[in-house]
């Protein structure tokens, strides 16, 4: 288990780059599975989970080639369908996350798919209803395998059909629409998920030859075609990465310039990040930030106190929660910070109350901060990072803390952040790895 010892309190100064956005790139790579042609994708980041998923399709037989810095292309040609079935890529789905979006492809290319319950964070409960009764709804069968522990998918046709989710999952989406675009007829999928990632995905597989309309929407409409084929895709900057170094420039008092986010596709992270105080300025495509002594949380019109919570897009992603919650430690006021969707994401606050952070954990899904005002620093300590994003909001905690701070697992932190302490020393942080 690594980790990284990390000196505090020193400003950042300079422009750092944010890498290709990990939850689109997971899709996309999936995607690749539905033409034998070649896919090329540019902006591809340098991080666990998706090295791991690249590696997996090379397993699975695709012919994966790295053309650039960033740059691979995926051509599916020969696919070992007998692979699929064994026990160690099973194994190996499970420790993936972005696995689960293989199954829509499988069925609707191979008309067969076999999934083990799959890993990613340890943030609660995450079910999969939504992809299983999205593409049943498609008419595929499911069996759950006790034995094995697995489930089998099959389908020797996929047909078009209305639904209506009962929730707008991402990933879900993701799965029934890679499903969908080579089934018989049209579907048409209410309460989709319309999260950029979701989008690109959409724009991608109608570069192939798909037909999606109703892209960046909640009712996406795909009428089935038979067969797609090759293109080119870039992936979009990562915007919780854009996210996490807005936060920890204001932590740190620091003065950066964030290059090329796609500041149109950011959704309301910008304002969210206004509401805390912190200023921040649209320059072309980049995004400057100040060096801030301080930074006051907005309070509500009617003067009550300011609740940050997540909600599908276009409302504010869960995945930033963690981050606004740490950068809210050092703020002038109070904000509840309201996790609805996961409820095991908010038991890092732990720590911060450790290294002297004033937060009331109301329960598993809530916790009201109540900002120092840079009145007295964070303490170093010891830390472990329990999922990616608390592992980042640490992070910018220790960045801010007086004294060291080492953080271990962070595994955690590869998994989504392209080697995030050489881009941070390289604008002023003190981060080893050990
Ligand atoms: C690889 C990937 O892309 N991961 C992202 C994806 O995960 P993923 O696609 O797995 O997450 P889902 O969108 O399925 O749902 C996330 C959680 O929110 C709950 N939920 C979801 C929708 C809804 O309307 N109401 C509701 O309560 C679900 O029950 C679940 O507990 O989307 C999540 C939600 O943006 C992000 O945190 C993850 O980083
Ligand atoms: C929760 C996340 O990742 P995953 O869905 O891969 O666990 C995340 O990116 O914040």
């Amino acid at each position: 288990m690594a980790s990284f010892v990390i000196e505090g309190g020193h400003r950042l100064c300079g422009e750092i780059h944010p890498q290709g956005a990990k939850n689109e790139v997971l899709q996309i790579i999936c995607a690749t599975l539905l033409t034998e042609e070649e896919v090329t994708v540019n902006n591809i980041p340098d991080i666990l989970d998706v090295n791991n998923l690249i590696q997996l399709l090379r397993e699975m037989g695709v012919t994966v080639a790295k053309k650039g810095i960033d740059t691979y292309s995926f051509k599916a040609e020969n696919v070992d369908l007998a692979y699929l079935e064994s026990d160690e890529f099973l194994k190996k789905c499970s420790s993936l996350r972005g696995s689960v979006m293989l199954i829509g492809p499988m069925v609707a290319r191979f008309g067969k798919a076999l999934i083990s319950k799959p890993g990613g964070d340890k943030i609660g409960r995450r079910r999969l209803d939504t992809h299983f009764v999205g593409i049943q709804n498609l008419g595929a069968d499911f069996r759950y395998d006790e034995e094995r522990g697995i489930y089998e998918i099959t389908a020797k046709q996929l047909r078009g059909n209305y639904m209506l989710l009962d929730e707008a999952s991402v990933t879900g989406t993701a799965n029934i629409v890679m499903a969908a675009v080579l089934a018989k007829g049209t579907t048409t999928i209410y309460n989709a998920a319309c999260e950029p990632y979701v989008q690109q995905l959409c724009r991608l597989l109608n570069r192939m030859g798909a037909k999606i309309s109703g892209i960046a929407s909640n009712l996406l409409t795909i009428e089935g075609v038979d067969r797609l084929h090759g293109t080119q895709h870039t992936v979009l900057p990562d915007m919780i990465e854009v996210g996490s170094f807005i936060g920890m420039a204001a932590m740190t008092k620091s003065e950066i310039t964030i290059k090329n986010v796609s500041y149109e596709n950011l959704g309301i992270i910008p304002e969210s990040f206004r509401r805390l105080g912190i200023k921040l300025e649209q320059r072309g495509d980049d995004i400057y930030v100040p060096a801030q002594e301080t930074y006051e949380i907005e309070s509500f019109i009617d003067g009550s106190i300011m609740t940050i919570a997540d909600a599908t897009w276009p409302g504010l992603t869960p995945d930033l929660l963690s981050v606004m919650l740490v950068v809210a430690t050092q703020a002038k006021g109070s904000v509840l910070i309201h996790q609805k969707m996961f409820e095991s994401r908010l038991f890092f606050v732990d720590k911060l109350i450790d290294m002297g952070a004033q937060i009331i954990l109301c329960d598993p899904h809530r916790a009201v901060v109540i900002g120092h005002n840079h009145g007295f620093k964070l303490r170093g300590a010891r830390l472990i990072s329990p999922d990616i994003r608390a592992g980042i909001a640490l992070l910018i905690a220790a960045m801010s803390a007086e004294g060291t701070s080492t953080i271990s697992n962070i595994e955690q932190i590869d998994r989504g952040y392209q080697n995030i302490e050489g881009r941070l020393n390289a604008i002023g942080a003190r981060i080893t790895r050990i």
